[in-house]
């Protein structure tokens, strides 16, 4: 767990996603609830002194409602309610009339007090919330919205503000998935995997006890708590990183939102004044780098003239491709027996000379994989269009191809497998799920290995790397760490660690024929 107990950097490069609470965050519905709750509260106190002549402590707003109900579905709150009152009624069944003395009958019944509040009074949003996400979203993250409301959908229209968020998980949601529950993980686990974007790599914004600790639990990068009832220290001890007091405070300034990417081709000259008299090593993904992005793997063929240029640099300095295929695959496209191959995104690695890299203890996950594969192939058996491309180290599970409608099917069908198997971890990319070896090694660990391994750290070596996907990131910032350069090629509005952009494949050609020009030149 962090311990940064103070105001976030959050500089927008850090993250790729932003994951929300509704009520209380986003709009003001906890207001509506809170007065719903202890409408329902007092009524129900009322009719136990008038039917048992049993009375309990009256509903607090305050301290009941964040203890005991904020944040939790439903009739999670009335069940955590009564147990503080030592008061155990039958659950019931969802269908149970708002008159019955179950937690369902109670549940259902604040539900009514909740439409009748949200009709007479309205929800408003926090106009800072809604600067905040819009910002955000300008600069390339992604959105969700989560909540444990099934209400969440209706105050979200309501408000107008369902076009701010790419993801809505809700208490609807949560009942058809199986998802427990705040505290619980999964509601924030199922929106990481809505945007396609690692927990870690995303932040979340909280104001309920039990949702900073789901958040907290799902591996957030950051877990930013929103103290509207006075519970800073109860937020932190939950799993809240920093706590803020409105989300005014996270609002980027000018200068923190930064400009956009320089584009590499345009600025050619000032790289190659960087370079100086030094030589590149080059380190270049395969798919969406040096191929377009294609329908499906096995089309996606390396252009005679990106080849030529390869190995025209190959000729001049090192020249590494580091892909998340696997290794023998990506060396077979790419056809240059003289350049490093780097598959299943940094696990494999192979080049001239005899070099040769299997990451240590990668081969004791070669059982789990198999298992994964396995599960995989019988259980995505029934999707059309879904592909499973097994890697050495590694699983791709494709769904370009899968209808929009099945795709929520394939994601929870991997996340069902990956669950089972604690030792793989899900990472995502472009329209893939992928499962690999829970070991810390990257693309960004694996190009300082090669670095190491091909004597390049060195003062007259300038490492490049070009990547167009979020396993890419990891190699973008090993870049900036040790002074190398890293071109992202893809969308300008694109969140990334990267420091120079190019547009498309037909770009990153013209860029490494340039430096081939000059390399040969100045030989
Ligand atoms: O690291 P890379 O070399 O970029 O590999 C990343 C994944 O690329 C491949 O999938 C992607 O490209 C396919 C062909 O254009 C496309 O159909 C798919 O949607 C993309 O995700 C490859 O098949 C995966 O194994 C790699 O992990």
């Amino acid at each position: 767990m962090k311990q940064l107990h103070s105001k976030p950097n959050l500089t927008l490069t850090c993250y790729r996603a932003g994951v929300f609470d509704l009520d209380g965050v986003v709009t003001d519905s906890a207001r509506l609830h809170c007065l719903a709750w202890q409408r329902l509260f007092d009524a129900y106190r009322a009719e136990r002194v008038e039917q048992d002549r049993v009375s309990f402590a009256a509903f607090d707003p305050n301290e009941d409602y964040r203890r005991y109900i904020d944040g939790k579905p439903r009739y999670e709150g009335v069940r955590s309610f009564l147990e503080s009152r030592m008061i155990h009624l039958p659950f019931g069944t969802p269908q149970d009339s708002a008159d019955r003395e179950t937690v369902c009958g109670l549940g259902n019944r604040k539900q009514r007090f909740f439409e009748q509040l949200l009709a007479s009074q309205g929800v408003e949003v926090f106009a800072s919330s809604i600067a905040f996400i819009e910002s955000i979203r300008a600069a390339g993250l992604k959105t969700a919205v989560v909540s444990s409301s099934k209400n969440a959908r209706v105050v979200l229209t309501g408000v107008g503000a369902h076009h701010l968020f790419d993801a809505v998980v809700d208490g609807i949601d949560s009942e058809r998935l199986g998802l427990n529950g705040k505290p619980h993980p999964d509601i924030f686990s199922h929106a990481a995997s809505l945007l396609a974007i690692p927990p870690e790599r995303a932040f979340a914004v909280e104001d309920a006890l039990s949702g900073v600790e789901a958040a907290s639990r799902a591996g957030f990068g950051l877990v930013v708590g929103v103290d509207r009832a006075g519970q800073r220290e109860d937020l932190l001890a939950h799993g809240a990183d920093i706590v803020i007091d409105d989300l005014i405070e996270l609002l980027p300034s000018e200068a923190a939102q930064g400009a956009p990417l320089p584009d590499a081709l345009a600025g050619f000259d000032g790289i190659a004044e960087r370079l100086g008299h030094r030589l590149p090593a080059i380190f270049l993904d395969y798919d969406g780098t040096l191929t377009p992005i294609v329908a499906r793997p096995e089309l996606a063929i390396l252009d005679e003239a990106m080849r030529l240029i390869l190995k025209r640099l190959g000729q001049r300095c090192s020249v590494a491709i580091v892909s998340g295929r696997d290794r023998a695959n990506v060396a077979e496209l790419v056809g240059i027996g003289s350049l490093v191959y780097a598959g299943s995104h940094g696990f494999d690695i192979t080049g001239p000379g005899g070099l040769h890299m299997q990451y240590e203890r990668a081969a004791e996950f070669l059982p789990h994989l198999a298992t994964a594969e396995t599960q995989l192939q019988q259980r995505l058996a029934g999707i059309r269009g879904v592909l499973v491309e097994r890697k050495r180290f590694a699983i791709a599970i494709h769904y370009r191809l899968v209808a929009e409608s099945d795709v929520d099917r394939v994601l929870t069908t991997v996340e069902s497998v990956a669950e089972g198997l604690p030792q793989l971890r899900r990472t995502g990319g472009k329209k893939v799920f992928e499962l690999r070896p829970r070991l810390p090694w990257d693309k960004g660990k694996a190009v300082f290995w090669l670095l190491e391994a091909l004597d390049l750290s060195q003062a007259d070596v300038m490492p490049i790397y070009l990547g167009d996907d979020e396993t890419d990131e990891d190699a973008f910032a090993a870049m900036r760490e040790i002074g190398g350069l890293g071109l992202f090629v893809g969308d300008a509005s694109q969140v990334t660690a990267a420091s120079h952009r190019l547009s498309d494949t037909v770009c990153v050609g013209r860029f490494l024929e340039r430096l081939a020009d000059m390399l040969e030149t100045h030989s």
